[in-house]
């Protein structure tokens, strides 16, 4: 009951922030200008009263169990809960759903809007969605060097190692880099900060699209950026899918609700520890992407087609559930993870695989998808084998369970560039966290580690 009160009042206040604001046409920069000076006054305020309040005990067993649960990140712009999963700013996904602006003709979350609410915590006007995606679009252009890197590498070598090497040869032009080097106030750095991250978002599509044309469909034109669309827009139109009207709003929903997960997830977590050295936001997102590629994370979506395409070859047609069931013993037995369950912190269906089967059915081309429909039914029979297996603390599907099989439906079935995407997204909230972290003038990262030695005597002496 307690719990639910909290969880009440959290919530109505974060709804407060996260109202619609009528008829604004703020620049993002106005509107961060407005709220940075409140944040800085409450975390002014905590510190004063409540340095040395205690959150929770720190346990041997985060420790050594890779911290989980240990509170010991400021990050605002999300929350996940357990059971109820994600909200940003105090919004679910079917709250963002209603309140946040889609592109015209279309119904689902644009990145803009998205990106808006993480940085700012308020809903944008249509107007100040609108003026952020033409931002966008006119500093979207690749620098050449960064052409010919990209053109330059082996199309064997995998899409999220380009990615993150394009991204990190964008620092040449980091606005941040080079005011440090000039000699700027601590006041001024996140300023500096916010041109790069607009500068870095605005470039991933040309970036990721420009991967994906030269690994897998050489020798053909990319569009140019239409300034008149949003930054998923044309991305898809980049890709060489614009046409495929279905597919660009999917990527627009898939893009909005990857953007952010609290702060302690490997890639998010990553970008804030880079970026506390004060390097700049290039280079952190770009550390942040190789933590992204790891099979535990971000790349479980590819494993996950890989492995459900894999299932449809050994089960052959009419598969049922008792065969699903036998095939994921086989992976169990044989000593490998199922891809796509289980989380660190999650104990429900993650709301964000919810929102993607959601998107499956209104739409009977995606319903009758073999590869959907597997992914559906895999879904009806894991949480109950990996029960009986009893290890994993959630045995329920993760975002990742779902993500790849629409892509593939479309037409978009090259698996290993799948993370490229969710590169291409969770920079809207690692990239917010940075803007706030320079804004709030959060120190280094530095925790304390101890010796196996040391952890004994400390206990011992208990
Ligand atoms: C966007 C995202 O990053 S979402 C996550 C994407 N990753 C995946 O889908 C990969 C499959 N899932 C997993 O490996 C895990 O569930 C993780 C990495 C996501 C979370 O790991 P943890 O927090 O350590 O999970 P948990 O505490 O439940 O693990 C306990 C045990 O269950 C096992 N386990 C967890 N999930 C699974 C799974 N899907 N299949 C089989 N075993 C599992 C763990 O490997 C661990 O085994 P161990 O005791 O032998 O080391
Ligand atoms: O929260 C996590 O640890 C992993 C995850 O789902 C994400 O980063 O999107």
């Amino acid at each position: 009951m307690l719990r639910q009160t909290r969880f009440a009042s959290r919530h109505f206040s974060q709804g407060i922030l996260a109202q619609r604001r009528m008829a604004s046409t703020k620049t993002i920069r106005e509107a961060l200008e407005e709220v940075i000076p409140k944040k800085q006054a409450q975390l002014a305020a905590l510190k004063a009263r409540h340095s040395q309040s205690v959150l929770g005990d720190v346990k041997v067993e985060h420790v050594i169990g890779g911290m989980r649960g240990l509170k010991a990140m400021l990050w605002d712009a999300s929350v996940l809960d357990p059971l109820e999963g994600i909200r940003f700013h105090g919004l679910s996904i079917p709250d963002c759903q209603k309140q946040l602006t889609a592109a015209p003709g279309g119904k689902e979350i644009i990145a803009e809007s998205m990106l808006w609410l993480l940085l700012t915590g308020q809903v944008p006007t249509e107007a100040e969605t609108r003026q952020l995606s033409r931002e966008l679009a006119e500093k979207g252009d690749l620098p050449k060097h960064v052409i010919d890197l990209i053109d330059s590498l082996p199309t064997t070598l995998h899409p999220m190692t380009q990615l993150g090497m394009g991204v990190a040869a964008l620092n040449h032009d980091s606005k941040f880099a080079a005011a440090y080097e000039e000699g700027i106030k601590k006041s001024e750095y996140w300023t500096h900060t916010l041109d790069d991250c607009i500068n870095l978002i605005a470039r991933l599509p040309a970036l990721a699209a420009r991967i994906y044309r030269n690994v897998y469909k050489p020798g053909q034109e990319i569009p140019a950026i239409n300034k008149d669309i949003d930054l998923v827009g044309n991305y898809v139109n980049m890709l060489g899918f614009g046409a495929n009207h279905d597919l660009t709003e999917y990527l627009r929903l898939y893009i909005a609700i990857h953007g952010d997960h609290e702060g302690g997830n490997a890639s998010a977590h990553t970008a804030h520890l880079v970026g506390s050295t004060l390097a700049d936001p290039y280079l952190s997102y770009s550390a942040a992407l190789y933590a992204l590629a790891g099979p535990l994370h971000g790349l479980a979506n590819q494993e996950v087609l890989r492995w459900q395409l894999d299932m449809q070859k050994e089960l052959g047609n009419n598969i049922t559930h008792e065969k699903i069931k036998e095939s994921l013993w086989k992976t169990l037995k044989s000593g490998r993870v199922v891809p796509g369950y289980g989380h660190g912190v999650l104990r429900n269906p993650d709301p964000r695989f919810v929102a993607l089967q959601e998107f499956c059915l209104t739409r009977p081309d995606l319903l009758a998808d073999p590869v959907i429909q597997l992914v559906k039914q895999t879904s009806e029979v894991a949480p109950d084998v990996l029960k009986e297996h009893g290890k994993t603390k959630n045995p329920y599907p993760n975002v990742d369970a779902a993500s790849g099989c629409v892509l593939y439906h479309y037409g978009l079935t090259e698996f290993k560039y799948y993370t490229v995407i969710f590169g291409v997204s969770r920079a809207l909230g690692a990239l917010t966290q940075l803007v706030w972290a320079r804004a709030l003038g959060l120190p280094l990262e530095r925790p304390k580690s101890l010796s196996l030695e040391a952890i004994e005597k400390l206990v011992e002496g208990q």
